[in-house]
């Protein structure tokens, strides 16, 4: 019996502008920052044994702040490039409400939320798929399935792909699934991998360890 831990980054200051950000660096702002201490106090009943991130700032610093906020600050750290946000090719730095008056919301709502339309120069959900669930299977399954517990701090579509992959969720469906920045989701798996549970930590949550 294992359980892993997946966050999106907090708030970053191109969330913050509304901007296309993608493979971008961009760094976490105040309020993300404060997501991060408030995932940290979340998680902090489900102490894990190792960590992996992507390359990017905003992952890796809401990573270290979670890690200060759980007192785990000697925590093994993995990070990739196969956890990065998808690539948003042309559409990164854009604002998305000048996009959309531009190209019209349907077709923006299809580059963000589809599976399988690609974003000009991008990646689409599908692609990200690709490297996610192939890195999480190699490095993050085996690790899990020897009874070690795991976070993974990374992006929307990042984790929005492993989502699909660990809770069965079919390309149509996908479409409709959203992750907040800074909330904790939880998996429970039992000895043979099966997904027992999946459930948000949330603040009304916070003093309510479940069931593991
Ligand atoms: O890269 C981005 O712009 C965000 O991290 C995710 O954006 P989205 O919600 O438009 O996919």
């Amino acid at each position: 019996m294992a359980y892993l831990a997946i966050v999106r980054h907090g708030q970053s200051v191109w969330n913050l502008e509304n901007r296309f950000t993608g493979e971008v660096d961009v760094d976490l702002s105040p309020q993300g920052e404060a997501e991060a201490r408030q995932a940290g106090q979340l998680l902090t009943p489900y102490p894990v044994d190792c960590a992996f991130t992507s390359v990017l700032k905003r992952a890796i610093r809401t990573l270290d702040i979670i890690m200060q906020q759980t007192g785990q600050t000697n925590l093994p750290v993995t990070r990739s490039a196969a956890l990065n946000e998808r690539n948003y090719g042309d559409l990164q730095g854009l604002n998305k409400d000048d996009v959309a008056k531009q190209y019209g919301v349907k077709q923006v709502d299809e580059w963000r939320r589809s599976y399988d339309v690609v974003p000009p120069h991008g990646e689409s959900l599908e692609h990200t798929y690709e490297r996610v669930v192939p890195y999480y299977q190699a490095n993050i399954e085996p690790t899990l399935a020897a009874g070690q517990n795991v976070l993974i701090v990374a992006h929307g579509n990042s984790l929005r792909s492993l989502m699909m992959y660990l809770e069965k969720i079919s390309p149509e469906d996908i479409a409709k699934t959203e992750l907040a920045t800074g909330v904790p989701r939880l998996y429970l798996f039992d000895n043979d991998m099966k997904l027992e549970k999946a459930t948000y930590l949330s603040v009304s949550e916070k003093d309510k360890v479940i069931g593991v």
